[in-house]
């Protein structure tokens, strides 16, 4: 299977830190895959390399079998939320997602089946600034679905939700999936990446420690997540480089 992300022997330097060190996955569609590594693991940065923010040192990151920056329609190929700040504090909900719209030459209707989507309609007219962190992540959301892109690339998603934002969230990702999209999540919260993700991808130190599905990495030995996550993560098998060291330093 090629993968609708596609990631082979990616590297990224900065300097004298490896933040990322030849590292290979494929994430497929229609299901869920949660992407993990404790603080510093790299994580941001592969997400960052994928969508084309930053130029990887050594290797690619394929979307759909192209670079982002190939991308004729990117928001229509894939829909992305990277952190939830950025927001005009004084601009209401449903304006930021009709800018968004209108500079991605996507139709204006799209915006009301979005807010509908993430939950945000009644919300949709108050201003960003008022936004607690989990709505604002449903803003953040709501944008990345604008496109009705077949790819999801979500970092945190779950950052600043409450048990039944939360709960929300595991819904309509697995609705997205459901549909046949390809859905990427990085989080931390591994109690909630156990209820919501199908597969997994395990980075540490910048370098992979686990692809593949979550039923095969906890039924193995019959582990929790978190037992396999910390037995796969706290015990570097490569030599430690510097991205390494400061990655522990942080953890
Ligand atoms: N622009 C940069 N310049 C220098 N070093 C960087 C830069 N971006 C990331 N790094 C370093 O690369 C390593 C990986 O960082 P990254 O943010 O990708 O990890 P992460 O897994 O997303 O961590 P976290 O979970 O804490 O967000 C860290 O050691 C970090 O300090």
């Amino acid at each position: 299977m090629s993968g609708a992300i596609a990631v082979t022997g990616m590297t990224k330097r900065y300097k004298a830190v490896t933040a990322v060190d030849d590292l290979s996955f494929v994430v497929e569609p229609g299901v869920v895959t949660g992407f993990l590594g404790p603080n510093g693991a790299g994580k941001t940065t592969t997400l960052r390399v994928i969508l084309g923010l930053v130029a990887p040192s050594a290797g690619r990151a394929l979307i759909e079998g192209r670079r982002y920056a190939e991308l004729a329609h990117p928001r229509r190929v894939v829909g992305a939320v990277l952190e939830t700040g950025g927001f005009h504090s004084g601009r209401r909900g449903r304006d930021h997602l009709r800018i968004l719209a209108r500079s991605g030459g996507i139709a204006g209707s799209r915006v009301d089946e979005v807010l509908e989507r993430v939950g945000l309609t009644e919300s949709a007219h108050r201003r960003v600034g008022g936004y607690s962190l989990g709505m604002r992540q449903r803003l953040g959301l709501a944008g990345a679905l604008l496109g009705d892109p077949g790819v999801l690339v979500l970092d945190e998603p779950a950052n600043g939700l409450d048990p039944a934002g939360m709960a929300q969230l595991r819904d309509l990702l697995r609705g997205l999936a459901g549909e046949g999209r390809t859905v990427l999540v990085s989080s931390h919260v591994l109690s909630e990446v156990a209820q919501t993700v199908d597969r997994v991808v395990i980075v540490s130190g910048g370098a992979l420690r686990y692809a593949g599905t979550l039923k095969e990495l906890t039924g193995a030995r019959g582990e929790t997540l978190e037992a396999a996550f910390l037995r796969l993560t706290s015990n570097p098998t490569t030599t430690p480089r510097a991205g390494a060291a400061t990655a522990r330093t942080r953890g």
